[in-house]
């Protein structure tokens, strides 16, 4: 006799002539309620139940400033069929003249054909009669899902990262950007020789817009984000991302500034839009295309198609350069540079070319994070345009770097990384897919991060320059037109690395330390940073992160611990009161000492075994230095004459 424990009982009936039957006494079977049952009629409401209903993926909310405008009073019904509208009309075909029908959701959840939430449309044909699913603001889980279902090259690491691959690009391809040369702002761009700006017309524009916008509603779905661009509520700029990816999705979230759901749902019409079609190709017999690759911005159109290239740091510094004619326009100098702020409120900016130390030096234990990478410089003081990091990865150590190795977790992207097969832990010294492997995490991921990232005007600029020649100090002081001379250069030397068997460091100078993503002459910036570094009294400085002891590959690259000691220096306001020496040629200000910093590298003959070798560099660069320079001999840096005399006197002398 077995008793369920209810009282129930069954007994077998023994029948002579074959097996015992099973009878219950009651209706009733057995049933295990010691644990609550779930109230639903079928799995997939049970299904149904695990999700709750969604919200927007937020940045903090204490740290997005509030905004403004009253929230609208609209039904959720009537605002996702705003939203909806709105995202059609972001991908309507200008020569059809209409949107897509977009539907809100993942294809994958839905059993019945969608209800279009787009007027009937007016023509016939078959992209008209498919429904393209609109994946709006995903949350990080949610793109990994989307990420590791269908994205070859998804993985999760050991901590909890995304490992994706960003195909045949592994960098920005400066020489496939073009600019619309359109009536409403040629006149203010800079153009020709050393501009980043290479034109191209309305019409090329349109015709890779209609092959981005048709490749895009080709698919089966695609990723919206809406999202903002700068801290400074005065300034913020509304941005829309479509893209075809997961990956492109979350990188841009984690790079943007992620509005809270009440941000969202006022969010309307964006300022500026970017079509992503990066897995497709521009045509090569369309005008102005010198490859497969094209990124072009239309000022007038408020618009970036990208074709191509799915490295997508070209998401994030195409918007820089939008940002770089729409602020100076406003009177804001946008800053290619890293920003954070010491206990006593002092701020400092750290400008410098790729690989220079922008992100590793601004994050540091000691004081906050504004930001690693694009910054403004207002009236009000300095803020961060983006709302993540883009941390390189190579050779990444955790002694060295320990709040960038923390932040590669659970939502940060890791681009193009090699990890073992079985446990996962990204080996981060391997470059077989690239040297230039990068992780993108929202800035709360580092622990001592300023939200909302921004601060006051800077007390300290730091020109970073990773100089492979050797010959530079580690630190100097500059006087105010040394500074402008050396904005002006944006001087780095890196080693070419790849190429077998070079030895030779290679010289790279670009204007405002980021050539690539200025949009007007170099000298209205430079005059903008003059006229605020003098307003409010800022001390800069030059900082050498790359060789000493010899160039490349006789030397070795300062060590970062050491760098880190100047730059401390530097804060504490003790770099000011040391003695100082002039060098030769670059006739820059070298302190004798810095604390924790062993003296005889500061003046870098000190190192340099071989005399003659370094004298013979130092003139090679100080003459690299003057070629470079001769084209900004005609040209005026603001107001004062006086300025520009002084600047061109205060570059390297070969006598
Ligand atoms: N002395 C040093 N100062 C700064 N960075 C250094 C130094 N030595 C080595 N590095 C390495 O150089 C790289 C600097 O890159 P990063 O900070 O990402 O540059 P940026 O942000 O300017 O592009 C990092 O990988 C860092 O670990
Ligand atoms: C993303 C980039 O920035 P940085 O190397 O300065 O971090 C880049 O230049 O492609
Ligand atoms: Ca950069
Ligand atoms: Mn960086």
């Amino acid at each position: 006799m077995a008793s369920n424990g209810n009282g129930t009982d069954f007994e077998f009936n023994t029948k002579p002539d074959g097996l015992p039957k099973i009878n219950t006494k009651t209706a009733e079977m057995c049933k295990d309620d010691t644990a609550p049952t779930v109230k639903v009629s079928n799995i997939e409401e049970l299904h149904a139940l695990q999700r709750k209903k969604a919200s927007a993926p937020t940045t903090p909310r204490n740290a997005t400033p509030k905004s403004s405008t009253p929230r609208s009073n609209l039904s959720e019904e009537e605002r996702q069929k705003q939203q909806m509208q709105s995202v059609s009309a972001s991908l309507a075909s200008l020569t059809r003249e209409s949107g897509p029908q977009v539907v809100k959701g993942d294809p994958a959840r839905k059993r019945s054909p969608p209800k279009s939430v787009v007027a009937p449309r007016l023509d016939i044909s078959d992209s008209a009669l498919k429904f393209t699913h609109v994946l709006y603001n995903l949350s990080p889980s949610e793109l990994y899902e989307q990420a590791i279902k269908f994205e070859k090259g998804s993985f999760i690491t050991s901590t909890g990262a995304l490992a994706t691959l960003s195909g045949a690009k592994t960098g920005r391809s400066p020489k496939d950007k073009r600019v619309v040369k359109e009536e409403t702002s040629k006149d203010d761009l800079w153009w020709g020789k050393g501009s980043p700006n290479i034109e191209m017309d309305e019409e090329t524009f349109l015709v890779n817009r209609e092959r981005a916008v048709d490749y895009l509603n080709s698919l089966e779905k695609v990723f919206v984000n809406d999202q903002f661009l700068n801290w400074d509520p005065e300034n913020r700029i509304k941005v829309r991302i479509i893209s075809a990816r997961a990956y492109h999705s979350l990188f841009m979230h984690n790079m943007c500034i992620r509005p809270t759901p009440e941000e969202l749902e006022d969010f309307g019409t964006p300022d500026f839009t970017i079509y992503n079609a990066g897995q497709f190709p521009c045509n090569r017999y369309t005008h102005y295309m010198s490859s497969s690759t094209s990124i072009d911005l239309n000022l007038k159109r408020k618009e970036m198609v990208i074709l191509g290239t799915q490295y997508a740091g070209e998401m994030k510094k195409g918007l820089f350069s939008l940002m770089h004619y729409l602020m100076p326009k406003r009177g804001i100098l946008s800053l290619h540079s890293g920003c954070n702020m010491g206990k006593a409120g002092d701020v400092a900016l750290f400008f410098g070319l790729s690989g220079t130390g922008k992100t590793t030096l601004s994050t540091d234990p000691n004081r906050q994070l504004i930001g690693d990478d694009e910054h403004c410089w207002s009236n009000n003081g300095v803020s961060n345009i983006e709302g993540g990091c883009y941390a390189k990865c190579i050779d990444l150590a955790k002694d060295k770097e320990p709040e960038i190795w923390n932040a590669i977790k659970f939502g940060t992207v890791l681009e193009n990384v090699v990890f073992e097969e079985h446990y996962r832990d990204v080996d981060y010294t391997d470059k077989s897919v690239t040297e230039n492997t990068r992780a993108a995490y929202p800035i709360e991921y580092i622990p001592n991060v300023r939200l909302p990232c921004v601060g006051p005007h800077p007390k300290n600029i730091i020109l970073l320059s990773c100089d492979a020649f050797g010959v530079l100090p580690p630190v100097s002081k500059l006087t105010h037109s040394q500074t402008m001379y050396h904005f002006i250069s944006g001087y780095t030397a890196l080693v070419a690395g790849t190429v077998e068997g070079v030895k030779e460091p290679t010289a790279t100078f670009s204007a405002c330390f980021g050539a690539a993503f200025i949009m007007l002459h170099p000298t209205k910036y430079a005059a903008m940073l003059a006229e605020k570094m003098q307003q409010h009294g800022a001390t800069a400085w030059l900082v050498n992160t790359g060789w000493t002891g010899g160039s490349y590959g006789v030397g070795t690259r300062m060590k970062l611990a050491h760098t880190r000691k100047i730059i401390n220096a530097i804060h504490d306001g003790s770099l000011l009161e040391a003695e100082y020496v002039q060098t030769p040629i670059f006739n820059l200000a070298v302190p004798t000492e810095v604390n924790g910093v062993p003296s005889e590298t500061l003046q870098p003959q000190n190192a340099w075994s071989d005399k003659k070798q370094y004298n013979d560099t130092l003139k090679k660069l100080g003459g690299l230095f003057q070629k470079n320079f001769e084209v900004y001999a005609d040209y005026k840096v603001g107001g004062d004459s006086n300025l520009t005399e002084k600047i061109l006197a205060a570059g390297p002398r070969l006598e």
